[in-house]
């Protein structure tokens, strides 16, 4: 019983679940995984009458740090011009031979598609564009602490490491003709949980209020020196608070539900805490997600794509199928991300889009 289905469209979007290696290139490095991957993700596309060249933004977990190189190798490949913006994390595939899993989220047929990039910047050294526009929705890349001015590696404290990072999204937003303020979804990955105080202290003070919903994971980096990862969406001129009554106080760190035109984004909700059983975990993170989705109107039916965290591989399949036995059809798309969670207790966590 799946918890996810291979693809769902919705607002002229179509999402892709995370997929790794078929069973005959599980056995193959990791160029031939990233290119069975991507095929797989450009088979579902084109099902759902899309295609890897209407990709707007791919999530990539590799399992090796060191496998960097040689997945963008085999990754460029498939995209010689405008390519999707990209986020890339060291986090486990579930399964054990795979050493990369990818999700996407592609411009549905007929809806337009057109990467941005900063004036004066030079391109990505990595096979990623910094910004992808469909309608009024923007995706961003994952920022890193690497000056896009120059290229160069940003090192130093948390603190300078973010401050490249918002200086970056200012400057990438700013292609868009959008700022700050119209961040409609943060994903936040530390690669140390110590950080994260001074990691909110900083994004309290530089994100606007009421700040995007947002998500924020423990998981390793592609280069050692960053300390950490963001990726924003954004949404030109539309952002409303999901619940239109509720009061969010100005220094809340996110918004439980952040609306962007007809998308909405939730913010991770948290399961139950150790040492709860893992179903017990799922099932509460569920259920706190669809009281989000009924205050805002919406139910179930309306969510396109979820991201299941969860803070162990063993979890994962016990997660999925809690979430399957707590909610209705239609699936969503969905990924699942081991990583470690915050607060350190939480042990399952899940975050969605949905379309009203
Ligand atoms: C830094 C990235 N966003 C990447 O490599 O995907």
């Amino acid at each position: 019983m799946d918890a996810f289905a291979p693809a769902t469209t919705a607002g002229g979007l179509v999402y892709v679940s995370g997929v790794s290696a078929g069973q005959a290139a599980l056995a193959e490095p990791v160029p031939g995984q990233v290119t069975d991957v991507l095929r797989r993700l450009d088979l579902t596309l084109l099902e759902y009458g899309s295609s890897l060249t209407r990709a707007l933004s791919i999530h990539v977990q590799v399992r090796h740090a060191a496998d960097f190189a040689a997945m963008n190798a085999a990754y460029a490949r498939f995209f010689p011009s405008a390519p999707p913006v990209r986020t890339t994390v060291v986090a486990p595939p579930e399964s054990s031979g795979a050493l990369v899993q990818m999700s996407a989220v592609a411009a549905a047929a007929g809806a337009p598609r057109e990467v941005l990039h900063p004036a004066g910047w030079p391109v990505s050294p990595n096979p990623y564009s910094y910004a992808a526009r469909s309608g009024d929705l923007v995706f961003l890349a994952g920022l890193v602490p690497r000056d896009g001015r120059t290229n160069a590696v940003v090192t130093g404290d948390l603190e300078t490491q973010i401050a490249s990072i918002f200086c970056n999204a200012t400057d990438v937003l700013g292609a868009a003709g959008l700022s700050l303020a119209d961040v409609v979804s943060a994903r936040v990955y530390l690669t140390d949980p110590a950080h994260a105080p001074a990691a909110e202290e900083y994004y309290r003070r530089h994100m606007p209020p009421p700040r995007p919903a947002r998500s924020i994971v423990v998981a390793a980096l592609m280069n050692p020196a960053y300390l950490v990862e963001m990726t924003f969406v954004a949404m030109a001129g539309k952002r409303a608070l999901g619940f239109p009554d509720a009061a969010i106080p100005d220094d809340a760190i996110a918004s439980p539900l952040m609306r962007g035109g007809s998308h909405l984004f939730l913010s991770a909700t948290d399961g139950d805490y150790a040492p709860a059983a893992i179903d017990a975990h799922a099932r509460t993170a569920t259920g706190r997600l669809l009281n989000s989705l009924r205050q805002a109107g919406l139910a179930w039916a309306d969510v396109a794509d979820i991201t299941l965290q969860v803070s162990d591989a063993a979890h994962a399949a016990t997660a999925r199928r809690a979430i399957r036995e707590s909610m209705l059809q239609p699936l969503p798309a969905g990924t699942t991300l081991i990583c470690g969670l915050l607060p350190h207790d939480a042990r399952v966590q899940i975050s969605a889009t949905a379309v009203s």
